[in-house]
């Protein structure tokens, strides 16, 4: 079976080490990722020629191993490679392919796989190299990319040259952090991975699989399944937002906690104005604050008294603009979960002295150093919490529209009501939003993705 376990290129060097220590030897690892490779490829090819295309390193030395397997089961196939190659396993590959090589030919079959660079990218491709990328990128035909893309630099995703957009990106042994990263993850068309038999049980970083979630018990009532709080403050709308879809995430009881009138709000929305006498509730399973809070003097004064009830907390939108370290003297931190965005992640960076540049660095980081779980949202959404890093599927584009993030925020506080745990509540909630995404797509509204989460719900119990 395929491993969750997502690795920093320093995490795959010491694991393949550990084979090699256990006596599985480089060149056997390299026919195990190239056959099993090859066995994707002929299954795309389905008869067709096929190009591999292969540079200095090991991920070449793959390519040769791929171009062995289709010859000997009669493929037409044909290696370009702009280098011999320089490590001592891709050299025996390359000795072992008795196919043809050429340094230089047009891409004209109608398939290519991309073995130039692996997770072993560590400057722009240039020259021939980034002529070959920005010809296969032009190119109408299918593309297979064997590990990572040949110009993605694996531990950020980052993109140092040209960068085709690929139908297959097949990672060999286990998941790299790019196959999950933006822009990198963008390109990568279908995702699959070949196990090459790595001892991948202890890695903290893994890819999340689709949540089990539960009915509630068959003697619940409403307080049992979870009485969430949603603190509004001076913008009406975006705490209503976040409370409808938390009324749909499971907590069998909502409050939004406003001043306002909300003429809109469903009549099985319980609205109140007391801030103190809600949180004084023994019965209150958790508290989200953040959307439409504001971020003067009043909601810095709600956000503290959020904080000061000691319950299991969402902190989304402006509540991450207003946190500072002070405000968390005394608070269980492993109760709280912050929310960000991008802009809203660098503000708490500023904020709690994080000075990383990467989202995954900056998010990691943030855990580490506050101790609250870090949802940071977006088109590559990562989790970090306390037993490492967690990272999603691609989830629909669509969500990049006014008022998801209150629905994210929504979910996730209605599923802490249910459980409590900040990390769980995290990952359920990231795939229902994707999946409400999906099926409320293509052009919906926030309010259309939280009426979308009833039927998103019933996809994972
Ligand atoms: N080490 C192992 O046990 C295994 C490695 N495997 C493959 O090996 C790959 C990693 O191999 P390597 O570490 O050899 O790395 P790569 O094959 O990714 O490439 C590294 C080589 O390319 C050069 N290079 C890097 N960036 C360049 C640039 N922009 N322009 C020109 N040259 C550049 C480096 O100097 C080095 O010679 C993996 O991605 C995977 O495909 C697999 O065969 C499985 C087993
Ligand atoms: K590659």
């Amino acid at each position: 079976m395929n491993s969750t376990a997502v690795l920093s290129v320093e995490a795959m060097r010491a694991a393949e080490q550990a084979a090699m220590n256990a006596g599985i030897s480089e060149w056997e690892l390299m026919q195990r990722a190239g056959q099993g490779a090859a066995r994707w490829v002929m299954r795309m090819a389905a008869g067709r020629p096929v190009t591999v295309l292969c540079g200095p390193g090991n991920n070449g030395g793959d390519g040769y191993v791929i171009a062995g397997c289709l010859h000997a089961k009669g493929y037409k196939v044909r290696v370009i490679a702009p280098v011999e190659p320089k490590s001592e396993t891709a050299r025996k590959a390359r000795a072992a392919f008795d196919g043809e090589v050429m340094g230089r030919a047009a891409l004209t079959d109608p398939v290519v796989v991309d073995c130039l660079f692996g997770y072993g990218l560590s400057r722009n491709a240039k020259g021939e190299f980034a002529n070959l990328l920005e010809e296969l990128a032009a190119s109408d035909c299918y593309k297979i990319a064997i590990d990572v893309p040949s110009s993605v630099e694996s531990d950020s995703g980052s993109v140092l040259g040209p960068l085709p957009r690929y139908n297959l990106t097949l990672a060999l042994g286990a998941w790299k952090q790019a196959h999950f990263l933006m822009p990198a993850m963008a390109s990568m068309g279908a995702l699959r991975c070949v196990p090459i038999g790595l001892a991948l049980n202890d890695a903290s970083d893994q890819s999340t699989t689709a949540p089990r979630l539960t009915a509630p018990a068959a003697d619940s009532h409403k307080y049992r399944r979870g009485l969430l709080a949603v603190v509004a403050g001076s913008m009406p709308g975006a705490p209503l937002l976040s409370a409808e879809a938390a009324m749909h995430a499971g907590a069998g009881y909502v409050k939004l906690v406003s001043d306002h009138s909300h003429p809109d709000a469903p009549a099985d929305l319980v609205i109140e104005q007391d801030l103190d006498a809600v949180l004084e509730d023994e019965r209150i399973s958790a508290v989200l604050t953040g959307p439409g809070l504001g971020r003067d003097d009043e909601a810095r004064k709600r956000l503290s008294r959020v904080l000061g009830s000691g319950r299991p907390c969402v902190l989304d939108a402006d509540a991450l603009h207003l946190l500072r370290p002070d405000m968390l003297k005394g608070a269980d931190v492993t109760k709280l979960c912050l929310t960000p965005h991008e802009g809203e992640l660098a503000t708490l960076c500023e904020s709690f002295g994080v000075t990383l540049q990467s989202k995954l660095d900056r998010a990691r980081r943030l855990h580490d150093v506050t101790g609250m779980t870090v949802l940071a949202k977006g088109p590559d959404t990562v989790l970090a919490d306390r037993e490492g890093m967690r990272f999603f599927p691609r989830g629909s584009s669509w969500l990049s529209v006014a008022g998801s993030g209150d629905v994210l925020a929504g979910i996730v506080a209605s599923r802490l009501a249910v459980h409590s745990d900040t990390m769980r509540a995290c990952e359920e909630a990231v795939w229902l939003h994707h999946e409400a995404a999906r099926r409320a797509a293509p052009a919906f509204s926030a309010s259309d993705l939280a009426c979308a989460l009833i039927p998103a719900m019933a996809s994972f119990l």
